[in-house]
Order: C-alpha cells, then sequence, then structure tokens
C-alpha cells in the first residue's frame, strides 16, 4: 500500500499565547503556526504543524522559511512519486540541505496520512509502546513570585518535572530560592545557549541544587566545549539546539559533550530522523525525553505519539493544550492527568482538527496540486 499525495494546503495561524513566554531571547506573546495538511488520491487526511518561530533565535529557521521552503522545494518533491513508507522522504528531502522544521512539516502530515491508511494510531505506526507518557512543565523567566506561583499550581496538577528558563544573573539566585521551597522537585534549568565557557564558575555553583540536568548551556556549535564543561559538571548537560541530527547525536555521544537528549521533531528534520535518534541513544544509554516548541494540537500530539518509544524514559515538555491556549484547534484538547497523557488508540494522530478553531486565526492559506500525468 503506498500513500500518492496529490493536495498540499499550507495555513499560517496566528495563536495567542495564554500569558507571555520568556528565555534568554526575548518574549513571546503570540505564537505563529504553519498547518500543513496533505490528501491523498483516496481522500485520506494527514496534518502536520511546522513548529519555527517568527524570528530565527532558536535555530536560523522562521514561519516564512518554512513556507517558501515547502512551497518551492519539498512539496514539488513530495508530488513527485509515491510513497511506500514515510522512512523513505529522509532521502528524498536530502537534496535540501537543513530547514529541518519544513521537512519536518511535511513528513509529519504524511505519517499522519500513513497510519491512517493502515489503520493504525501513529504511535503504533512509529513502533511506540507506552499507553501514556509523563509530562513536565517549562515556565518561562518572570518575577520569582510569580515563577513559585506557577511551579505551585504546575505540582497541584500533577505535573512530573519543572523546568525554568535561566540566563547570566538569572540562575543561581532563582535556583536556590526554588530549592528553598520546593526542596525535592524534579527540577531542572534551561539556558537556550546563553552562556560560555567563561562562566563556568556561575554553572559550576548550579551543582549544589540537586538539578536533573542543564539543558543547552552553550552555543549552538558548541559541541567541544559542551564536552569540556560536562567533564567539570557533576550535573548532566542536556543538549536541545545542538542536536539537528543523528550524526549530530552522534558525534555528542562520542565526545560526551552531554548525558541527555531532548529529542524535538521539528528540530531534527521529522519523525524517522527522531526515531533514528532515540535508537542511538538507547543504544548509548543516553536517556531521552520529548521537547516541546509551544505547539498547537497537532505539533502536540506528533510528540505525543513519539513519545511512547520506550526509551523515552524522562518526563516530556509536552503540556496540556491548556497551559498555552484559552482553546487549542484539536478535538479533544490534550489533557494531563496526574503528570500523565494517555495516548489516542484512535488512526493517526488520534485528535481531530477543529477547522472552525483553525480557520478563526488563520491568516493566510495557500492550497498546492500535483501536476496530472
Ligand atoms: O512547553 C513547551 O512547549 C516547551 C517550551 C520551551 O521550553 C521551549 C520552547 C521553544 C523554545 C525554547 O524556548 C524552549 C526550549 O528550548 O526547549
Ligand atoms: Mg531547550
Amino acid at each position: 500500500m503506498f500513500v500518492q499525495i496529490h493536495t498540499v494546503i499550507l495555513r499560517y495561524l496566528q495563536m495567542e499565547l495564554k500569558s507571555p513566554f520568556t528565555t534568554s531571547f526575548g518574549t513571546m506573546k503570540t505564537r505563529p503556526a504553519l498547518l500543513v495538511e496533505v490528501v491523498d488520491e483516496d481522500g485520506v487526511c494527514g496534518w502536520g504543524e511546522g513548529v519555527a518561530f517568527s524570528a530565527p533565535w532558536y535555530t536560523e529557521e522562521t514561519i516564512e522559511t518554512t513556507w517558501h521552503m515547502l512551497e518551492t522545494f519539498l512539496i514539488p518533491l513530495l508530488f513527485q512519486a509515491p510513497v511506500y513508507h514515510p522512512d523513505e522522504l529522509r532521502d528524498r528531502f536530502s537534496i535540501v540541505r537543513r530547514n529541518y522544521m519544513a521537512k519536518a512539516a511535511l513528513e509529519g502530515a504524511v505519517w499522519d496520512a500513513f497510519a491512517k491508511r493502515h489503520g493504525v494510531s501513529l504511535s503504533s505506526a512509529l513502533g511506540g509502546e507506552k499507553k501514556e507518557v509523563k509530562v513536565g512543565v517549562s515556565i518561562g523567566i518572570q518575577p520569582i513570585t510569580n515563577i513559585l506561583k506557577r511551579i505551585e499550581q504546575a505540582l497541584a496538577e500533577g505535573y512530573q518535572r519543572i523546568k525554568i528558563k535561566i540566563k547570566p544573573e538569572w540562575d543561581v539566585n532563582v535556583v536556590r530560592e526554588i530549592r528553598h521551597h520546593f526542596p525535592d522537585v524534579p527540577l531542572m534549568v534551561d539556558a537556550n545557549s546563553a552562556y560560555s565557557l567563561r562562566d563556568i564558575d556561575r554553572l559550576q555553583a548550579l551543582d549544589d541544587y540537586e538539578l536533573l540536568m542543564i539543558e543547552q548551556p552553550l552555543a549552538v556549535d558548541d559541541i567541544v566545549d559542551h564536552a569540556k564543561l560536562q567533564a567539570k559538571l557533576k550535573t548532566p548537560i542536556c543538549l536541545d539546539e545542538s542536536i539537528c541530527s543523528y550524526e549530530d547525536a552522534k558525534r555528542a555521544i562520542e565526545l560526551k559533550s552531554c548525558r541527555v537528549i531532548n529529542i524535538k521533531i521539528g528540530r531534527v528534520g521529522g519523525l524517522t530522523e527522531a526515531k533514528r535518534i532515540h535508537d542511538l541513544c538507547q543504544q548509548h544509554h543516553i536517556p531521552v525525553w520529548c521537547g516541546g516548541m509551544l505547539e498547537g494540537g497537532v505539533g502536540r500530539a506528533h510528540s505525543i505519539a513519539l513519545a511512547t518509544l520506550p526509551h523515552f524514559s524522562l518526563p516530556g515538555d509536552t503540556a496540556a493544550s491548556a497551559n498555552y491556549w484559552e482553546r487549542d484547534f484539536i478535538d479533544p484538547e490534550v489533557t494531563v492527568d496526574n503528570g500523565r497523557i494517555f495516548v489516542r488508540q484512535q488512526i493517526g494522530i488520534g485528535y481531530t482538527v477543529n477547522l472552525t478553531e483553525v480557520e478563526r486565526r488563520t491568516v493566510r492559506s495557500k492550497i498546492y496540486k500535483k501536476s496530472r500525468g
């Protein structure tokens, strides 16, 4: 059985975050989303979500570059030939360098259509086993009293670990205060590359606070410096932005640049590459967890399916829809029960896209059709 996609619809959505999200790079109040819908010859639909932001601070991609790559290169490549298995798209798209979030958005939609054609959930199509996944929550930079309140609320909702964002001068002091109020909470910090090796003293000071890990302390391409830093820290380093492919993960493991990896589907170019990184980490006993990009419901559904693979042992950043939005654009919305998401067993991503909610936020859309013959 193969999938021959003949229509792709791109939709640019503008979404309002419930509360602003601040990292070492700045504050986001709204979140654009790029929804990709593919339709095959029998009318089976698949959904994917582009996770780039409007500015290139996280990786080099933006929502506009994603749209351009899809329209000019990736959609024509998809139309070229049928897909027998979505794993083939990794090779087919490899003539386009990088642009991982663009590739992942389209590949994800094909995975959904493929799972639906085979009458299975996306989780089973990927080889996932878990029926529930563990979830943590990521809290942006904000006044400490608000952070403490957010932590209390998240723990009351059952979230299994807390992640806070740090940057120079907003790190040891904040962690100390949190530990004073919550001595035992599973806690980690994410720097989004805000430090260099010159800051080693500040980073070593974090070793006193029993953190689960320090996420991406140094620059995206500082794989060697991360190894030097890891050798001097007790706390495990978790790499996020530095790992965009299986090869990146292999190098980081070989150099001992980290002890944990955060896998994000968009950052690594799709579900197939995410699975390969998962398998590699499993072989090397490197724990992994599923990262988040403040996605809408479609992206979140893909992340949940990925997190059902056996080696996702740590809670992921796939919080409930209500953590981000007044109303998500899927039905049902993603809910978290005592820090767990129960994985839906319906075919494909397991959630229905609510077109009324989608259209309410759509600022631009375009339909692409495969030419006949
Ligand atoms: O809840 C989520 O989706 C995770 C939020 C989060 O921590 C991040 C989202 C997007 C970019 C970053 O700031 C960050 C991360 O680096 O993991
Ligand atoms: Mg991160």
